[in-house]
């Protein structure tokens, strides 16, 4: 059994985590971690009467009375490094779907999880149509080097753009020549109007209720367009990626970054 930790359980995603891990049969949830839970609870929901799962308000108040082999981390952007870094510390290896790392952050990460030789996944995306719709991005970008991303998201996402956003603008920057793109002399009559700016390609998030995670990305090309899709109709698309990173994450000995390079 693989004993997990699930850090921002009553979230949206992190609530349909717990649920996977606890209906998964190679998985057993040891904690939760959520700043706001209160002090000495146990986890509860109707549908698993017998689960006596703690409840932990603490990062370090856990790692003291819980042994566990992964950390499923579904926070927000401003704790997921150092929740990524403290159990990358406790040999627990971490399985990040949190967005907003930059650069850096996952280039030291690797690093730390290299000279301790611990296994650890960073995916912007865990549901396979994503991973599917950046590879063919990128593919496409080989041959169609003008592109534009749109990425749409329910109304109450911190970050923009989208993690997934900004691994495929870096997955289509791989095989793509820098290229400022649009008219050298356009100019924004309203600030922010042409999005934002990767290597020259353009991002533009949109915001509203009722969407779940949805992209495009979008080709043009002489006298022809390309435009590849994918949407996120329920939580639900995320978890069997999840349940793969936590399989194959306790037998690595580096960390990744993207799903893709794990399937
Ligand atoms: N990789 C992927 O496939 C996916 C990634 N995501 C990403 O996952 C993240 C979470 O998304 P979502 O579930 O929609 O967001 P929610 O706002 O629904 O959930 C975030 C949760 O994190 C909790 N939290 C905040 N601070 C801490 C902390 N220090 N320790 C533990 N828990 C904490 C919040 O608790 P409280 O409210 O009590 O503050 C809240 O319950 C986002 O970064 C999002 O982009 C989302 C979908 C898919
Ligand atoms: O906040 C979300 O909801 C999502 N976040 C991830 C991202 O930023 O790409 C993954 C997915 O798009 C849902």
């Amino acid at each position: 059994m693989i004993k997990v930790i699930v850090a921002g359980y009553q979230g949206k995603m992190g609530s349909t985590a717990t649920k996977m891990v606890l209906s998964h049969t190679e998985f057993e949830l040891v904690a939760v971690l959520d700043p706001h839970a209160e002090i000495n609870a146990l986890w509860e929901d109707a549908a698993f009467p017998d689960v006596n799962v703690p409840v932990f308000k603490k990062k370090e108040d856990l790692v003291k009375k819980v042994q566990a082999d992964v950390w499923i981390d579904f926070t927000i952007p401003a704790v997921a490094y150092e929740h990524t870094r403290f159990a990358l510390e406790h040999k627990i290896a971490p399985v990040v779907g949190t967005t907003g790392f930059t650069d850096a952050q996952v280039t030291e990460l690797k690093a730390y999880a290299k000279a301790h030789k611990i296994g650890g996944l960073i995916a912007p995306n865990f549901a396979i149509g994503a991973v599917l719709m950046m590879q063919f991005a990128q593919k496409a970008a080989q041959y169609l080097p003008d592109v534009e991303i749109i990425e749409l998201h329910h109304d109450q996402k911190l970050d923009a753009p989208s993690g997934t956003a900004l691994k495929t603008a870096e997955m289509i920057a791989e095989v793509r020549a820098t290229k400022k793109q649009g008219n050298s002399a356009e100019k924004e009559l309203l600030p922010g109007a042409r999005g934002a700016d990767y290597e020259g390609m353009k991002i533009h998030s949109v915001r509203l209720p009722g969407l779940i995670a949805h992209q495009q990305v979008l080709f043009g090309g002489t006298g022809e367009g390309l435009t590849i899709r994918h949407d996120s109709y329920d939580r639900a698309s995320f978890m069997s990626g999840v349940a793969l990173g936590v399989k194959k994450v306790v037998a690595l000995e580096e960390f990744i970054y993207g799903l893709e390079n794990l399937l």
